[in-house]
């Protein structure tokens, strides 16, 4: 037992307080008595808010300032989407825990239709989401990808301001906000396969502090920590820099885990899937296996381009 409050890292933006608050509520509902400390970090996506994210380049953009305040002892605990955080953690920090996953899917918002169908030719998608635009474009190639930035009730602002006709957001964010309703529609999986581990809250902490992994191993789900590292695992594989547009998700039906994963251009012109299935107990085979088969199936194109 800790005898000091736990001191609870997160962003700052609305839905990073959203999802701390209610990580929180849960690592109190399990260890009563416990007081907690929430220590806003700024990151550098809070602070460059006018460019593409994957222009800035560089990794860790959401969580790296959340690591040097676990590596300064600043805080205990960073509360992350799993989403964010890098393939690869530094030495000495390890994801503890991984939270039951909320819906994983994209959500359409738009005044002018329902979903990507309704839309007309010429039509703008403000998204600066690689993944999210290859995969419009791939599918409504005469549709137009134009950048929008900022967290998610920035978006929604500019949608309304007219900088474009539709926008996606993760659906699991906009519930999180309590702003499910200004979704017109969820796209289904097969229409926009979700980036790696969306919807998945996670835990970082100091790999050797043992007090606080064992206060967080009673909220970890072993379904999501399952799903989530065959993701991951395809993720590592294809080794993505944040200008390679990848899409998976794993899903578990009794002992069985299926994967699929897409590759594709960041103008949508070509694209690559694969899916693999086999035991729960193999997901980080599997994962590795489906993350292969698209390297191979891309070829010298995902050697020359993705990179
Ligand atoms: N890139 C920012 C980000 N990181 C995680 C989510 C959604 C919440 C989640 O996946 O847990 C979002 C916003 C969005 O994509 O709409």
């Amino acid at each position: 037992m800790l005898n000091r409050p736990l001191r609870i890292g997160t962003r700052g933006s609305p839905m990073a307080l959203a999802q701390t608050g209610m990580v929180r509520d849960q690592i109190v509902a399990a260890n009563p008595g416990l007081e907690t400390e929430l220590v806003v970090v700024t990151t550098v996506a809070d602070k460059i808010l006018d460019r593409p994210l994957s222009e800035i380049g560089g990794k860790g953009l959401f969580t790296k300032e959340l690591e040097q305040a676990l590596f300064s002892g600043e805080v205990d605990v960073a509360v992350h989407s799993m989403k964010d955080v890098e393939t690869w953690l530094p030495d000495g920090l390890t994801i503890a825990c991984i939270l039951e996953r909320d819906d994983p899917r994209d959500a359409f918002l738009s005044p002018h239709a329902d979903g990507l169908a309704g839309l007309p030719a010429g039509a703008r998608i403000g998204t600066s989401s690689l993944r999210r635009g290859a995969q419009v474009l791939m599918r409504r190639p005469d549709l137009r990808v134009v950048p929008l930035r900022g967290n998610a009730n920035t978006r929604m602002r500019k949608l309304e301001a007219g900088e474009c006709d539709a926008t996606l957001l993760a659906l699991a964010g906009l519930q999180r906000l309590g702003l499910e309703d200004m979704a017109r529609s969820v796209l289904s999986v097969e229409e926009m396969l979700p980036a790696v581990a969306q919807g998945a809250l996670g835990i970082e902490c100091r790999t050797d502090d043992a007090v606080i992994r064992d206060l967080l191993a009673p909220i970890a789900c072993a379904r999501t920590t399952i799903a989530v590292s065959a993701e991951r695992s395809l993720l590592a594989e294809l080794d993505g820099s944040c200008r390679t547009p990848i899409a998976a998700l794993a899903q578990i039906d009794g002992d069985v885990l299926r994967i699929d994963g897409l590759l594709f251009l960041p103008d949508g012109s070509r694209h690559w899937s694969a899916s693999r299935q086999g035991p729960v107990a193999d997901a980080e085979r599997i994962g590795q296996e489906a993350g292969a088969a698209l390297k191979a199936a891309a070829g010298d194109t995902y050697t020359r381009h993705l990179q």
